[in-house]
C-alpha cells in the first residue's frame, strides 16, 4: 500500500503481552470469577515508526495462537487486513488447528479465527488512523455520536475472595446489597442504565433485586441476564413479572431453539451474546425469531469491520443491537467506543465491566466516565497511549499469579466442592 508521501507501510516488529490484573469475587451462573483476570496485549509496530494497539482474552490457548501469528506478521501491509485474515486462518491450521474454545465456560467459540483475528486488525485499524491522522472511528464510517453510553454492570459478590482483603465493593449477596452496588454505580460513574447479572439465585429472588432497582432507580433502563440459567417455561415466568420493568431479558434459557420458544411466549425484547455469537448463527436465529436483540463483541466477532457488518445485518432484520462485554483493560474499551460511535442502530447503552478494575495500562486523560458515558477520544487512531510502566507492572502480576486460564467454576468448586453449574438449573 502507498501511503503519505509515496512510502510503503509495513509491520516491522509484533509484541503480544500477556497480562493480569485484580478482578472481585464476581458471582455468575458457572462459578466466580478467579482474583486476576487475564488479557493480551498485541502491539503492531511498523517501519514507518507507528504502534498500534490491540486487546484480547489472555488464556493460555488464546495466547498461543496470538504469539504464532505475531511471528508471522513482520512485513504485512497493515492496510491488507483481508490477507491478515487469511494469514490468522494459516498460522491456525498449520498449528493446532485453531478448533473452539471455552472462555471460562461463559462463552464457547466454535473456531478461533475470530477472536485470534481481532486484536490484529484493531491494531492494524489504529495504525492506519494514525497514518492518516484521524480516529479510528472515521474508518469505520464516521462517528454518529461523541459520546458512549454504558449501563453500570450489577454482580452478586462476595465481600472479598478467600484469603484476600475485601475490595471496595462489599458483599452483593440480596436486593439491598445490589441496591447498594447500583448506588455506587451510579453515584461513582452516573450510568444511567443498569445491568443485573443473574443466574446465581432463584429467579424470584434475582426478580426482587430488579424490582429494588426499580424502586430505588425509577428512571433507569434495567436488565437482567441469568446466563441460561432458566428452563424455557421460568423464562416465560419471568418475562410475565418483569414485563415492563425490564427493556430486556438476556439469554434467559440456552440455545436458539429455547430462546424462541421463550420468544414465542412473550413480547418482552430477548437479547443474546451466547446463542448469536457468530455470523453462521444469525440465520437459525433470524429465521426462528429466537433474538430481538444482539449483542455484538468485536472481540469475538472477528474485530471492528466484522462488527460494523454484524450491526448493518441487524438494521436489515429490525434487530437491536446493543454490546456486550468481558473483563478488559482500556484498549478494549477504546475500540468498543470507537465501534458504538460509529454503529447508527445501537439502541442500548453498552455493557462494560470496566468499573471492576483497579488497575489499566495507558496514559491516563482519556476514556473518563462522565454521566454513564464515555466521550469519542477524536485523537488519531485508537487514541490511548501504552503507559509502559503500568504495562510491566500487569505483565509481571502475569508471571506471578499463576492463573492461566479462565476457570470459573474450577475456583468455585475449590471454595464450594458441591458446586453445580446453573445452567437451565431453574
Ligand atoms: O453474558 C454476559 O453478558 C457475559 O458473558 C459477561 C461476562 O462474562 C460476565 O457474565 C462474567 O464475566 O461473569
Ligand atoms: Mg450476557
Amino acid at each position: 500500500m502507498t501511503g503519505l508521501g509515496g512510502s510503503r507501510s509495513r509491520v516491522s516488529r509484533v509484541v503480544v503481552t500477556p497480562v493480569a490484573f485484580a478482578d472481585p469475587p464476581l458471582l455468575n451462573v458457572v462459578g466466580v470469577h478467579q482474583p486476576w483476570a487475564l488479557r493480551a496485549v498485541v502491539e503492531v509496530h511498523t517501519d514507518d515508526g507507528l504502534l498500534g494497539l490491540g486487546e484480547t482474552y489472555g488464556d493460555e490457548t488464546q495466547l498461543g495462537r496470538l504469539q504464532a501469528v505475531a511471528a508471522r506478521l513482520g512485513g504485512h501491509d497493515p492496510y491488507d487486513l483481508t490477507g491478515l485474515r487469511r494469514l490468522v486462518a494459516q498460522v491456525l491450521a498449520a498449528g493446532d488447528g485453531g478448533a473452539g474454545m471455552s472462555f471460562g465456560g461463559m462463552l464457547d467459540v466454535d473456531s478461533a479465527l475470530e477472536t485470534v483475528y481481532s486484536p490484529f486488525e484493531v491494531a492494524c485499524l489504529d495504525v492506519q488512523a494514525r497514518r492518516a491522522g484521524v480516529p479510528v472511528s472515521d474508518l469505520l464510517g464516521g462517528r454518529v455520536r461523541d459520546r458512549v453510553d454504558f449501563a453500570g454492570y450489577l454482580f452478586y459478590k462476595w465481600a472479598a475472595h478467600p484469603g484476600h482483603e475485601p475490595d471496595a465493593w462489599g458483599e452483593a449477596l440480596d436486593a439491598d446489597g445490589i441496591v447498594a452496588q447500583a448506588r455506587r454505580m451510579v453515584d461513582g460513574w452516573g450510568f444511567t442504565s443498569l445491568k443485573l447479572k443473574g443466574g446465581v439465585f432463584a429467579p424470584e429472588v434475582e426478580c426482587e433485586a430488579v424490582e429494588a432497582l426499580r424502586a430505588a432507580f425509577p428512571d433507569h433502563p434495567l436488565r437482567l441476564d441469568p446466563n441460561g440459567g432458566w428452563t424455557p417455561a421460568t423464562s416465560v415466568k419471568v418475562a410475565e413479572r418483569l414485563a415492563g420493568v425490564v427493556e430486556y431479558l438476556e439469554d434467559p434459557t440456552p440455545g436458539i431453539p429455547g430462546m424462541a420458544e421463550v420468544a414465542r411466549r412473550t413480547d418482552l425484547p430477548l437479547a443474546t451474546n451466547m446463542c448469536v455469537i457468530a455470523m453462521e448463527h444469525l440465520p437459525p436465529a433470524i429465521a426462528a425469531d429466537a433474538v430481538q436483540v444482539v449483542l455484538s463483541d468485536h472481540h469475538l466477532w472477528g474485530g471492528l469491520r466484522r462488527s460494523a457488518l454484524l450491526a448493518g445485518i441487524c438494521e436489515t432484520f429490525g434487530l437491536g443491537l446493543s454490546m456486550h462485554s468481558n473483563s478488559h483493560l482500556g484498549i478494549s474499551l477504546a475500540a468498543m467506543v470507537h465501534l458504538a460511535a460509529s454503529s447508527e442502530n445501537l439502541t442500548y447503552a453498552c455493557d462494560t465491566h470496566y468499573p471492576w478494575k483497579t488497575q489499566d495500562l495507558l496514559v491516563p486523560g482519556v476514556l473518563e466516565f462522565r454521566d454513564g458515558a464515555v466521550d469519542v477520544p477524536t485523537g488519531p487512531g485508537l487514541g490511548v497511549e501504552l503507559d509502559r510502566d503500568k504495562l510491566a507492572v500487569l505483565h509481571e502480576q502475569w508471571v506471578t499469579c499463576g492463573v492461566r486460564r479462565r476457570e470459573d467454576t474450577v475456583y468455585m468448586r475449590s471454595i464450594e466442592p458441591g458446586f453445580e453449574v446453573n445452567t437451565s438449573r431453574w
